[in-house]
């Protein structure tokens, strides 16, 4: 864990709920600054348990992750908040503040680096201000700025997301199943987004995705997570919708397993 250019060093990660449950089985990944991956595997598979123990969302068990070279496990509270500001998270349900404006859920992603006046609207400053319309232009929705989000669709409450991250001046996005709740339309759409501003502004990002045509398209390459284990490392120029068909038909045998317990 010495290369101090990858973006993310995960070494021996390691996750057991409370339930006894092991959900990372000791997972090693290298991921280079400004590369674009894609997290594939069943569900149950850990790809949102991995995400979130990167940044200690969640506790892992055991391991050891680091975020542009910067220790992330064993840290404390206020070097974790240094590392969480370069780090945007986009996930599946959006998580906006609904009954603000897209403008306002914009603004919040400065509330780290600027500090708690951008929550006010009379104190936040000018230059914040003109940063949120540009970051809502990037992401096409400059018109729809003072429009609360809860009358936004799904396709336009994503992109007001990644807007809101982009206000972080994010180095790395984590993307938990970020067009799961999207029409395909709408879906490519977010994805194309996410892939041309992180490639514009050289932003890692690891996706996590059940879409195999969107990671393939998308995405550089392609992790594939078994159980808590990564069972496939490879470029997505090199791998085949087919190579990928066995991470669902795992997943299928899981939802039955899970149908009897129940
Ligand atoms: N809080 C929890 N307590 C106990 N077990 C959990 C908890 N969260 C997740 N798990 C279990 O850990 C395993 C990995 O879950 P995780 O959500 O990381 O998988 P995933 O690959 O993201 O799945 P999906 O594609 O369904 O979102 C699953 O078996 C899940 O049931």
């Amino acid at each position: 864990m010495t290369n101090l250019s990858a973006a993310v060093e995960i070494q021996g990660l390691q996750m057991r709920y409370s339930n006894g449950h092991q959900a990372l089985a000791g997972v090693d990944l290298r991921v280079d600054s400004g590369q674009l991956v894609a997290l594939v595997g069943a569900n149950g598979a850990g790809k949102s348990t991995l995400l979130r123990c990167l940044i200690r969302l969640q506790e892992p068990t055991a391991g050891q992750a680091r975020i542009g070279g910067a220790e992330v496990t064993g840290v404390g509270g206020r070097a974790l908040r240094r590392i969480r500001r370069d780090v945007g998270f986009v996930f599946q349900r959006f998580n906006l503040v609904d009954r603000l404006s897209a403008f306002r859920n914009v603004v919040n992603g400065a509330v780290a680096r600027e500090g708690t006046r951008c929550v006010v609207p009379a104190l936040v400053p000018s230059e914040v201000r003109l940063e949120a319309m540009e970051c809502l232009a990037r992401v096409g929705l400059a018109d729809l700025a003072d429009r609360r989000v809860d009358r936004l669709s799904g396709g336009q409450q994503q992109r007001v997301a990644i807007a809101r991250s982009l206000m972080q001046r994010p180095k790395l996005i984590l993307a938990d199943e970020p067009v799961a709740s999207l029409d395909p339309v709408a879906g490519q759409g977010v994805m194309e987004l996410l892939r041309d501003v992180a490639t514009e502004r050289g932003i890692t990002v690891i996706a996590a995705l059940h879409q195999v045509e969107f990671a393939l398209e998308h995405t550089e390459r392609i992790i594939g997570l078994k159980a808590g284990r990564i069972v496939l490392d490879q470029a997505a120029s090199l791998t085949s919708a087919g190579d990928l068909a066995e991470f669902y038909g795992a997943g299928l045998e899981h939802e039955r397993k899970l149908e009897k317990a129940s």
